[in-house]
């Protein structure tokens, strides 16, 4: 098991935990960060006992995006270390959309910029009532990145999107659960609990028809109506006469809860 420096990493019972860990650096991402969540965004869509993983934050931030003091170390190389870190973070953003597991979001603390981007791509979105939400982007003279673009119109609409983007509103948790940016909002020592509630429900879960649900979803972003029907068709065929949906069936003749976990 390779050891991360920026990140803490846990694996057990089906439930990857991914934890950002420079609380002294507001948890922002450097290029170091930014290669260690494309490892483990890799293993936890490679690894197929995986089957729910949540990402959260040691310290009172979730994240604070780009790590900007690096970014201004950088001199004339910014666009290079630019490029490299975003490359590794769109490779972690697109592998957690892709895995099979959902990803369960608990942020507990500020999320701006990059750090807001990442809170926003979870399937299930858990925040503190302590945790507000800016794009923070414009305010370094930045554009956003992350997935953003894409997550938050479709998400929250276009104009408050750009309302977001363009003059960087702060959002309350209570006012990004209200705008439809978060599933659920807690009080701050009940995020663990609830957290881990939810994954344990998620990981009991059927995965292939989790991984079928976050697959039809994202693709009904550009997908035709004909196109997403003929997925649909196919996946639920799929779904239902895999071990999972076998025993999903069996399961209901029996009037029992169905143990998904042992035949998948
Ligand atoms: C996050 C924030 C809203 C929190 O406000 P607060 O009032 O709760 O806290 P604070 O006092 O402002 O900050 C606490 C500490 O956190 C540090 N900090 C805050 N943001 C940081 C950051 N982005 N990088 C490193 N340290 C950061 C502060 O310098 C400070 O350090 P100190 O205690 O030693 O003085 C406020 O600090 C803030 O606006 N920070 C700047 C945010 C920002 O510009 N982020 C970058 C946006 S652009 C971006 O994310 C690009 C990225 O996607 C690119 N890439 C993919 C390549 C990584």
């Amino acid at each position: 098991m390779r050891k991360y420096n920026t990140l803490q990493w846990e694996n057990a019972n089906g439930i990857a935990k991914i934890t950002l860990n420079r609380p002294d650096a507001a948890n922002s991402v450097n290029l170091e960060m930014a290669q260690e969540l494309m490892h483990v965004a890799m293993v936890c869509d490679e690894d197929s006992s995986i089957r729910a993983v949540i990402l959260t934050a040691t310290g009172k931030m979730f994240c604070a995006g780009g790590d900007v003091p690096s970014f201004k170390a950088a001199g004339d190389d910014i666009g290079l270390l630019l490029k490299d870190v975003t490359a590794c973070l769109h490779s972690a953003n697109s592998r957690f959309a892709r895995m099979t597991a959902p990803l369960i979001v608990a942020v507990n603390g500020t999320a701006a910029g990059a750090g807001f981007s990442l809170a926003v791509s979870g399937d299930i979105v858990v925040a503190a009532d302590t945790a507000k939400f800016t794009m923070a982007y414009t305010g370094i003279g930045a554009s956003p990145d992350g997935g953003s673009s894409v997550y938050l119109p479709k998400l929250i609409g276009l104009r408050r999107t750009q309302e977001l983007m363009l003059t960087n509103r702060v959002l309350s948790a209570q006012e990004a659960l209200d705008w439809g940016l978060l599933t659920k909002v807690v009080a701050a020592d009940e995020l663990v609990n609830e957290t881990e509630a939810l994954a344990n429900k998620l990981a009991n879960g059927p995965l292939l028809a989790h991984g079928q649900i976050k697959s039809l979803l994202l693709g009904s972003y550009s997908n035709s109506l004909e196109t997403q029907l003929e997925i649909e068709s196919r996946g639920i065929a799929k779904c239902i006469s895999s071990p999972e949906g076998r025993e999903g069936l069996l399961a209901f003749a029996e009037k029992r809860k169905p143990d998904f976990k042992s035949v998948s």
